[in-house]
């Protein structure tokens, strides 16, 4: 029998100067001060941060509250294996993800108390929201109405995919992100691919498929992500839309139900065509087209390999599951050294259902490069374009 090789290792952030160690070491203080002045905290918030602040610095993993409500999931999602560990030791996946849940867990999210529900994260959510550049990226919807579906077609899908540069953590620890160009031509491009898994425009409606779009940002993401929505149930290409976002605020600028609600009220808000859609995508909620579901998975420290049965069922019936973002893209592949040229159709094969990553490249995970890709890149920016947030790619195992 073939020996199957080991996958290569998890990405740690024991690294100094490496991305990974950076995120712990800075980004997390960062978030932690950014969060502290966003809101007239109590005393008791300010000492839970400082003790947060603290534990990241020089600290080790400590267990959650003896009464925390998720206790028994995060005991299943590895708690136990990681508590007493260095932050730095522990997969880095895992790091990040748990000190949102305890970010949460000092600013009271999780109550009882004033705090209780309160997103830490929202004023910077809102102020994207109202941006100048979302009623610029609004505006230039009317002209699109009137150009073919092809054409309407790629440029949503590129809205949605650009729409990931729009990340409030990156931004955070990288202020020059915002201002340096994009390079529009992708690493990946399996655009074809991806429309090829979906009926042509109109199918009879009893045959229009189900496509599930795992969600990241919210506000000039989502806005976007909700608009491709809007045109694959405009234009019969999937039937119904299932819209999966996190369960509470996660990574900064993740969506949440709160953000989908604001994004809709923001585009019906809005002149012109772009209220035509947030009122159809309104109306899609109220009769079930479109469903936003909020899975304690969606924000689970893991990658996808450990999809719970009910998400791997409803994957297993969509036509397609649209990936969206770095985090998603690194749960989808795996949070590994991966080689550049491994192919993405491998690394997925495990995925119950065809599978599309729409994602700028913020961190050094990536596969499904060609050889002569990789080795220009590399010649280019040595390994910068790995996570600068410039470039962009489609990759799809149908
Ligand atoms: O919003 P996105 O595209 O998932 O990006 C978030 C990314 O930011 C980071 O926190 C650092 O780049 C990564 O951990 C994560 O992959």
């Amino acid at each position: 029998m073939p020996d199957t090789p080991a996958p290569p290792p998890v990405i740690l952030g024991d690294e100094p100067g490496s991305f990974p160690h950076g995120v712990l070491a800075e980004r997390h203080p960062a978030i932690i001060r950014q969060v502290r002045d966003a809101f007239p905290y109590d005393p008791a918030v300010h000492h839970a941060l400082d003790a947060l602040l603290e534990s990241c610095a020089k600290g080790v993993v400590e267990p959650l509250p003896a009464d925390a409500h998720d206790l028994a999931r995060w005991r299943d999602w590895g708690l136990d294996g990681s508590v007493g560990r260095s932050w730095f030791d522990v997969p880095w996946l895992w790091s990040e993800s748990y000190f949102y849940r305890r970010l949460l867990d000092a600013v009271g999210y999780f109550g009882p108390g004033v705090w209780q529900g309160i997103d830490p994260f929202r004023p910077f959510k809102l102020a994207e929201l109202d941006a100048p550049e979302t009623d610029e990226e609004l505006a230039a919807l009317d002209a699109l109405e009137t150009r073919p579906a092809a054409e309407r077609a790629r440029a949503l899908l590129h809205g949605s995919l650009w729409g990931n540069r729009a990340d409030l953590g990156f931004r955070l620890s990288d202020s020059e992100a915002a201002t340096r160009d994009a390079v529009p031509a992708l690493v990946a491009d399996d655009s074809e691919t991806l429309w090829a898994l979906l009926p042509p425009v109109l199918p009879p409606a009893d045959e229009a498929p189900t496509v599930c779009l795992i969600a990241d940002n919210a506000g000039r993401e989502l806005i976007p992500d909700l608009l491709l929505a809007a045109h694959l149930l405009a234009t019969g290409r999937a039937g119904r839309v299932v819209l999966h976002v996190k369960p509470y605020p996660y990574y900064v600028s993740d969506a949440t139900p709160t953000d989908v609600v604001d994004a809709l009220r923001r585009l019906t808000a809005a002149p012109g065509a772009a209220a035509e859609h947030g009122r159809r995508l309104w109306a899609a909620l109220a009769d079930g087209t479109l469903t936003v579901r909020a899975h304690p998975f969606s924000a689970a420290p893991l990658p996808f390999t450990e999809l719970p049965p009910d998400l791997r069922a409803e994957f297993a019936g969509a036509a397609l599951t649209l990936v969206k973002g770095d985090l998603n893209y690194r749960r989808l592949v795996g949070d590994r050294r991966w080689p550049p040229t491994t192919p993405f159709a491998d690394v997925t094969a495990y995925f119950p259902g065809p599978v599309a990553a729409l994602r700028t490249l913020k961190s050094d995970v990536i596969t499904g490069l060609s050889a002569g890709t990789e080795s220009g890149l590399v010649a280019a920016e040595g390994q910068r374009w790995r996570t600068g947030g410039t470039h962009a790619l489609v990759q799809v195992r149908p």
